[in-house]
């Protein structure tokens, strides 16, 4: 483990200094689209119009015969295209791949000072980021690139969830986490083909209404399988200062289960999501920026708690210092996106 006085240093001479707090730009959805995909590409701006953020894929998804067209394409997106300011991320081949380390080579070199943060899939633990991250400094300084690119990993294996806390303290360059729920179903050997989302199969019951007769009046309600390692995630993207992300809803057409998902994990503490089509990105829109009709009781909160301190009846609810910290997450959150959303200004009354 590094000296805590040395945590901050660059890991390799001429590399820019790491950064002492993950800067927080609107982050409701990272827009996935192929590099390799010329049509893509050239959609790219209005995309980037639209999403706050978007994502070159290098990994699955683009097949074996296009990953160099995908890193080329990339490469010329970083280039030239005019994203309007918004951030470029990239998610690079897994580290055991024969592609990810030009991925990183040539990406760093080439784009380094146009790329926010490189997404690294299936790690596993703290060496994972370590190797990346001593990497990533020797690129960055043989190429001059003057800010520091951000790390983010994704969790999908099972001993990546068991070692989530080591990944997410393993550097400052660490940006986020995001669920990868394919890969970690499979590595869980979870039985399911989706990506992401619920089973009909994973539900609770509610007890027989008929002692004689046990299928009268059962109502059966699907849970979430995503809860425990969304709820982990978020725990420990929080205490070491770095953001955490559900990942992506497979199933397109279903825009109400995605909106159901995204929005459980918006309520338990995830910044943002994924989207892999254009619908996807309107409804982590929706679902990540906070409801109206919350902020407008948050704002009550603040507003008849001036100083945050001792107990309050509001609307008949009780209101103390923590909830008033509640409503304070609220409104900030608002805040920051009604900066750049006129409509979102109005509707939180700003
Ligand atoms: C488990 C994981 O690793 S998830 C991450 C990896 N997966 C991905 O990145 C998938 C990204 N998404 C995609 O490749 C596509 O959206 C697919 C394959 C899922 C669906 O594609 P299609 O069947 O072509 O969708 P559809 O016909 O609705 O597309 C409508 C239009 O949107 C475009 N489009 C679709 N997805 C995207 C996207 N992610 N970004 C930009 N444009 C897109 C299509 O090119 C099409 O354009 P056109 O009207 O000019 O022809
Ligand atoms: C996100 C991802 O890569 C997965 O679900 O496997
Ligand atoms: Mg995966």
């Amino acid at each position: 483990m590094r000296h805590p006085r040395d945590f901050f240093k660059p890991l390799a001479v001429g590399a820019p200094e790491p950064v002492r707090e993950i800067p927080v730009p609107p982050s409701r959805m990272i827009h996935f689209f192929d590099p390799s995909n010329e049509k893509m590409r050239a959609k790219l701006p209005a995309i980037a119009a639209k999403a706050d953020i978007v994502l070159g894929n290098l990994e699955d998804a683009v097949p074996v015969d296009r990953k160099e067209s995908a890193r080329a394409g990339l490469v010329e997106v970083g280039k030239t295209a005019d994203l309007g300011g918004t951030p470029l991320w990239t998610r690079v081949n897994s580290l055991e791949s024969p592609w990810v380390l030009d991925d990183i080579t040539t990406l760093v070199t080439e784009i380094g000072d146009q790329l926010d943060v490189i997404m690294i899939p299936k790690v596993e633990g703290a060496e994972d980021i370590h190797y990346v991250d001593r990497l990533v400094a020797q690129l960055e300084a043989k190429a001059g690139v003057t800010r520091p690119i951000l790390l983010h990993a994704i969790l999908e294996t099972a001993q990546g969830m068991a070692n989530v806390e080591e990944i997410a303290f393993a550097s400052p360059r660490m940006q986020g986490i995001s669920l990868g729920p394919a890969d970690l179903a499979a590595s869980r050997r979870m039985k399911t083909t989706r990506v992401g989302g619920g089973h009909p199969g994973y539900v609770s019951i509610s007890d027989p209404t008929d002692a004689e007769d046990l299928e009268v009046g059962r109502v059966r309600a699907q849970q979430d399988p995503w809860h425990y390692t969304v709820a982990r995630m978020v725990d420990a993207c929080v205490s070491a200062g770095i953001l955490p992300f559900y990942g992506p809803f497979g199933d397109i057409k279903d825009t109400v289960a995605c909106e159901a998902q995204f929005r459980a994990a918006f309520i338990l503490g995830c910044v943002g999501t994924w989207s892999l089509h254009p619908v996807q990105i309107d409804i982590a829109k929706k679902v990540f920026s906070p409801d109206p009709a919350e902020v407008a009781f948050a704002k009550k909160i603040i507003e008849s708690i001036p100083d945050g301190k001792g107990v309050h009846m509001i609307d008949g609810k009780m209101q103390d210092d923590a909830s008033w910290k509640q409503a304070k997450v609220l409104v900030t959150l608002a805040e920051q996106l009604a900066q750049d959303d006129e409509e979102l200004k109005a509707a939180y009354g700003f």
